[in-house]
């Protein structure tokens, strides 16, 4: 393995499996004084790594890891004084700390197929044990951030390593729920 690829620090080092009895915890930020903390009701889905350059990275990391959950189980509990709309015309209404700069979550509010879901960065759970990265989002978005091009081959195949399967939207399963959405909206397949 190369592991000299920097990927994010929740999988570099091995990715830990989930715990079958995680049922939820707390997202804090970075803030040593009055941190963000926010409650997150049940186990999380869909969690993956996203090279895009709006998601939330830690220093050093070229992508983030990213899950959804329902809104209904998502409570902010301490400090919402703090958070703020990073760019109110995003589908995803990424609440960050103004302070620490950290992602606390995003909600999408707007008629979509992802409508009623909250994105979240479930390495700011106080508890292990939520469910692992299971694929590679947005990949050659990092070319955005500054990362060289022809280091892509290299970061791909460490992602396939890591059994982050790369993929440069999301992953076929959740495009295919998309456009399924999208259909049955427009009305070319039946509700
Ligand atoms: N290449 C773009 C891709 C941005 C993008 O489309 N991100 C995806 C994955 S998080 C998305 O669904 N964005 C919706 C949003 O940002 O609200 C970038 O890196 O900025
Ligand atoms: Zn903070
Ligand atoms: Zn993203």
């Amino acid at each position: 393995m190369d592991a000299t690829v920097r990927i994010h620090p929740a999988v570099d080092d091995g990715i830990k499996p989930a715990n079958p009895n995680f049922s939820g915890g707390t997202l804090v930020c970075a803030c040593t004084d009055r941190p963000v903390k926010v409650r997150i009701e049940g186990q999380i889905a869909h969690n993956h790594a996203c090279g895009c350059t709006k998601c939330w990275k830690p220093k050093g990391a070229s992508f983030s890891v990213v899950a959804v959950v329902p809104h209904d189980n998502v409570a902010v509990l301490e400090n919402s004084d703090k958070l703020k709309v990073v760019d109110p015309s995003a589908l995803i209404q990424r609440h960050a700390c103004k302070e620490c700069g950290v992602h606390m979550y995003g909600p999408v509010e707007r008629e979509h197929a992802f409508q009623g879901l909250d994105f979240i960065h479930p390495e700011r759970f106080q508890e292990d044990g939520w469910a692992p990265p299971g694929f590679a989002a947005f990949v050659s978005s990092i070319i955005e951030s500054g990362v060289d091009p022809g280091r892509m081959d290299a970061i791909r195949s460490r992602l396939r390593e890591l059994g982050l399967e790369p993929y440069d939207c999301l992953s076929p399963g959740l495009m295919d729920a998309i456009s399924t959405w999208v259909a049955k909206k427009s009305g070319v397949l039946p509700a």
